[in-house]
Protein backbone atom coordinates (compact mmCIF):
# COMPACT_ATOMS: atom_id res chain seq x y z
CA UNK A 1 0.00 0.00 0.00
CA UNK A 2 2.41 2.48 0.70
CA UNK A 3 4.59 1.57 -1.37
CA UNK A 4 2.14 1.88 -4.41
CA UNK A 5 1.53 5.24 -3.20
CA UNK A 6 5.53 6.12 -3.37
CA UNK A 7 5.14 4.61 -6.64
CA UNK A 8 1.90 6.75 -7.75
CA UNK A 9 3.93 10.12 -6.91
CA UNK A 10 7.26 9.13 -9.29
CA UNK A 11 4.61 8.43 -12.11
CA UNK A 12 1.95 11.76 -11.39
CA UNK A 13 6.09 13.36 -11.67
CA UNK A 14 7.17 11.88 -14.81
CA UNK A 15 3.77 12.65 -16.51
CA UNK A 16 3.80 15.87 -15.34
CA UNK A 17 7.29 16.47 -16.73
CA UNK A 18 6.25 14.58 -20.32
CA UNK A 19 3.64 17.50 -20.28
CA UNK A 20 5.76 20.15 -19.18
CA UNK A 21 8.71 19.20 -21.74
CA UNK A 22 6.12 20.74 -24.05
CA UNK A 23 4.86 23.72 -22.56
CA UNK A 24 7.84 24.62 -21.08
CA UNK A 25 10.54 24.28 -23.86
CA UNK A 26 10.15 27.32 -25.29
CA UNK A 27 9.70 29.54 -21.99
CA UNK A 28 12.81 27.72 -20.74
CA UNK A 29 14.91 28.88 -24.23
CA UNK A 30 13.43 32.68 -23.64
CA UNK A 31 15.30 32.53 -20.29
CA UNK A 32 18.27 31.27 -21.57
CA UNK A 33 18.29 34.13 -24.23
CA UNK A 34 18.01 36.43 -21.44
CA UNK A 35 20.02 35.04 -19.20
CA UNK A 36 23.12 34.66 -21.65
CA UNK A 37 22.56 38.33 -22.57
CA UNK A 38 22.73 39.61 -18.79
CA UNK A 39 26.02 37.56 -18.22
CA UNK A 40 27.89 39.02 -21.58
CA UNK A 41 27.11 42.46 -21.02
CA UNK A 42 28.49 42.19 -17.29
CA UNK A 43 25.01 41.76 -15.54
CA UNK A 44 24.31 39.39 -12.88
CA UNK A 45 21.12 36.90 -11.97
CA UNK A 46 19.27 38.11 -8.60
CA UNK A 47 16.89 35.18 -7.37
CA UNK A 48 14.53 34.81 -4.69
CA UNK A 49 11.89 32.53 -3.48
CA UNK A 50 10.28 30.86 -0.23
CA UNK A 51 10.77 27.79 1.30
CA UNK A 52 11.77 24.74 -1.48
CA UNK A 53 11.53 27.62 -3.47
CA UNK A 54 14.52 29.55 -1.10
CA UNK A 55 16.60 26.20 -1.41
CA UNK A 56 16.06 26.51 -4.81
CA UNK A 57 17.02 29.97 -5.61
CA UNK A 58 20.30 28.63 -4.00
CA UNK A 59 20.65 25.89 -5.88
CA UNK A 60 20.99 28.09 -8.80
CA UNK A 61 23.24 30.52 -7.49
CA UNK A 62 25.15 28.25 -6.62
CA UNK A 63 25.62 26.53 -10.04
CA UNK A 64 25.89 29.70 -11.48
CA UNK A 65 28.73 30.72 -9.25
CA UNK A 66 30.44 27.73 -8.89
CA UNK A 67 29.98 25.08 -11.62
CA UNK A 68 27.08 22.93 -13.29
CA UNK A 69 28.78 20.43 -15.31
CA UNK A 70 31.25 21.74 -16.72
CA UNK A 71 34.36 23.73 -15.99
CA UNK A 72 33.85 27.47 -16.70
CA UNK A 73 34.68 30.87 -14.80
CA UNK A 74 32.07 31.53 -12.03
CA UNK A 75 28.40 33.27 -13.37
CA UNK A 76 27.37 36.47 -11.94
CA UNK A 77 24.71 34.61 -9.37
CA UNK A 78 23.06 36.00 -5.55
CA UNK A 79 20.56 34.29 -4.03
CA UNK A 80 18.58 36.64 -2.30
CA UNK A 81 17.54 34.26 0.83
CA UNK A 82 20.90 33.78 2.13
CA UNK A 83 22.28 36.71 4.49
CA UNK A 84 20.23 36.74 7.82
CA UNK A 85 21.16 39.43 9.08
CA UNK A 86 19.55 41.62 6.20
CA UNK A 87 16.54 39.02 6.02
CA UNK A 88 16.09 39.69 9.89
CA UNK A 89 16.89 43.06 9.73
CA UNK A 90 14.25 44.21 6.68
CA UNK A 91 11.94 42.03 7.92
CA UNK A 92 12.02 43.32 11.48
CA UNK A 93 12.35 46.67 11.01
CA UNK A 94 9.73 47.17 8.09
CA UNK A 95 8.42 43.73 7.04
CA UNK A 96 8.40 40.25 5.75
CA UNK A 97 6.93 41.31 2.21
CA UNK A 98 10.07 43.51 1.69
CA UNK A 99 12.66 40.84 2.35
CA UNK A 100 13.42 40.38 -1.40
CA UNK A 101 12.48 44.25 -2.61
CA UNK A 102 15.02 45.56 -0.37
CA UNK A 103 17.61 43.51 -1.65
CA UNK A 104 16.47 44.10 -5.18
CA UNK A 105 16.65 48.09 -4.89
CA UNK A 106 19.93 47.73 -3.22
CA UNK A 107 21.82 45.44 -5.27
CA UNK A 108 20.47 45.53 -9.10
CA UNK A 109 21.02 47.30 -11.70
CA UNK A 110 19.24 47.94 -15.45
CA UNK A 111 20.23 44.90 -17.83
CA UNK A 112 20.04 42.67 -14.58
CA UNK A 113 17.87 39.63 -14.15
CA UNK A 114 15.87 38.79 -11.26
CA UNK A 115 14.73 34.77 -11.05
CA UNK A 116 11.37 35.19 -9.16
CA UNK A 117 10.40 31.53 -7.83
CA UNK A 118 6.96 31.00 -6.34
CA UNK A 119 4.27 27.76 -6.95
CA UNK A 120 1.60 29.94 -6.41
CA UNK A 121 2.61 33.01 -8.05
CA UNK A 122 1.01 34.63 -5.06
CA UNK A 123 3.78 35.07 -2.67
CA UNK A 124 3.83 38.96 -1.42
CA UNK A 125 7.52 38.84 -1.32
CA UNK A 126 8.35 37.81 -4.40
CA UNK A 127 5.74 39.54 -6.11
CA UNK A 128 7.43 42.86 -4.42
CA UNK A 129 10.61 41.97 -5.83
CA UNK A 130 9.34 41.54 -9.09
CA UNK A 131 8.01 45.18 -8.81
CA UNK A 132 11.18 46.37 -7.65
CA UNK A 133 12.95 44.65 -10.45
CA UNK A 134 10.46 46.07 -12.92
CA UNK A 135 11.30 49.83 -11.61
CA UNK A 136 15.52 48.95 -12.09
CA UNK A 137 14.40 47.76 -15.45
CA UNK A 138 15.50 44.28 -14.60
CA UNK A 139 14.17 41.24 -16.83
CA UNK A 140 12.10 38.71 -14.21
CA UNK A 141 12.00 35.39 -14.85
CA UNK A 142 9.04 33.86 -12.82
CA UNK A 143 8.69 30.41 -12.22
CA UNK A 144 5.54 29.57 -10.76
CA UNK A 145 2.33 27.12 -10.97
CA UNK A 146 -1.06 26.71 -10.62
CA UNK A 147 -1.96 28.96 -13.32
CA UNK A 148 0.64 31.73 -12.19
CA UNK A 149 -1.55 33.90 -9.65
CA UNK A 150 -0.70 37.16 -9.26
CA UNK A 151 2.16 36.85 -10.81
CA UNK A 152 0.81 36.60 -13.99
CA UNK A 153 -0.65 40.32 -14.14
CA UNK A 154 3.02 42.10 -13.19
CA UNK A 155 4.97 40.25 -15.97
CA UNK A 156 5.81 42.59 -19.19
CA UNK A 157 6.65 41.73 -22.89
CA UNK A 158 10.36 40.99 -22.30
CA UNK A 159 9.74 39.14 -19.03
CA UNK A 160 9.79 35.60 -19.00
CA UNK A 161 6.90 33.24 -17.33
CA UNK A 162 7.87 29.57 -16.79
CA UNK A 163 4.42 28.16 -15.55
CA UNK A 164 4.01 24.72 -14.72
CA UNK A 165 0.63 23.27 -15.52
CA UNK A 166 -0.27 21.70 -12.10
CA UNK A 167 -2.01 22.69 -8.53
CA UNK A 168 0.39 20.37 -6.52
CA UNK A 169 3.26 22.57 -4.75
CA UNK A 170 5.74 19.80 -4.36
CA UNK A 171 5.16 18.45 -8.13
CA UNK A 172 5.64 22.42 -9.23
CA UNK A 173 8.80 22.38 -7.26
CA UNK A 174 10.02 19.15 -8.60
CA UNK A 175 9.71 20.47 -12.39
CA UNK A 176 11.43 23.92 -11.13
CA UNK A 177 14.63 22.64 -10.49
CA UNK A 178 14.31 20.71 -13.76
CA UNK A 179 13.68 24.12 -15.60
CA UNK A 180 16.79 25.51 -13.71
CA UNK A 181 19.11 23.11 -14.82
CA UNK A 182 17.79 23.20 -17.88
CA UNK A 183 18.41 26.70 -18.20
CA UNK A 184 22.32 25.99 -16.44
CA UNK A 185 22.98 23.58 -18.95
CA UNK A 186 21.88 26.06 -21.93
CA UNK A 187 23.46 28.76 -21.01
CA UNK A 188 26.91 26.91 -20.53
CA UNK A 189 26.34 25.28 -23.94
CA UNK A 190 26.21 29.14 -25.24
CA UNK A 191 28.85 30.61 -23.81
CA UNK A 192 30.94 27.36 -23.95
CA UNK A 193 29.87 25.90 -27.34
CA UNK A 194 29.75 21.89 -27.68
CA UNK A 195 31.48 19.64 -25.63
CA UNK A 196 33.96 18.18 -27.37
CA UNK A 197 34.71 14.42 -27.21
CA UNK A 198 37.19 13.28 -24.53
O1 LIG B 1 8.69 23.14 -0.03
C1 LIG B 1 7.58 23.39 0.36
C2 LIG B 1 6.45 22.52 -0.01
O2 LIG B 1 6.87 21.48 -0.87
C3 LIG B 1 7.29 24.59 1.24
O3 LIG B 1 8.42 24.90 2.03
C4 LIG B 1 6.91 25.80 0.38
O4 LIG B 1 8.01 26.15 -0.43
C5 LIG B 1 6.49 26.97 1.26
O5 LIG B 1 5.24 26.65 1.85
C6 LIG B 1 6.39 28.31 0.51
O6 LIG B 1 6.11 29.34 1.45
C7 LIG B 1 5.34 28.33 -0.60
O7 LIG B 1 5.42 29.58 -1.29
P1 LIG B 1 5.06 29.74 -2.83
O8 LIG B 1 5.71 28.63 -3.60
O9 LIG B 1 3.56 29.73 -2.95
O10 LIG B 1 5.64 31.09 -3.19
ZN1 LIG C 1 9.03 20.96 -0.87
Amino acid sequence: MLEQRIQQQFFDSADLKYAAAEILAKPIADAVNAVVGCITAGGKVLACGNGGSASDAQHFAAEFVGRFERERPGLAAIALTTDTSILTAVGNDYDFNSIFSKQVQALGSPGDVLLAITTSGNSANVLAAVDAAKAKDMTVIALTGRGGGKMRERLGETDVHICVPHERTARIQEVHILALHCLCDAVDLQLLGEQENT
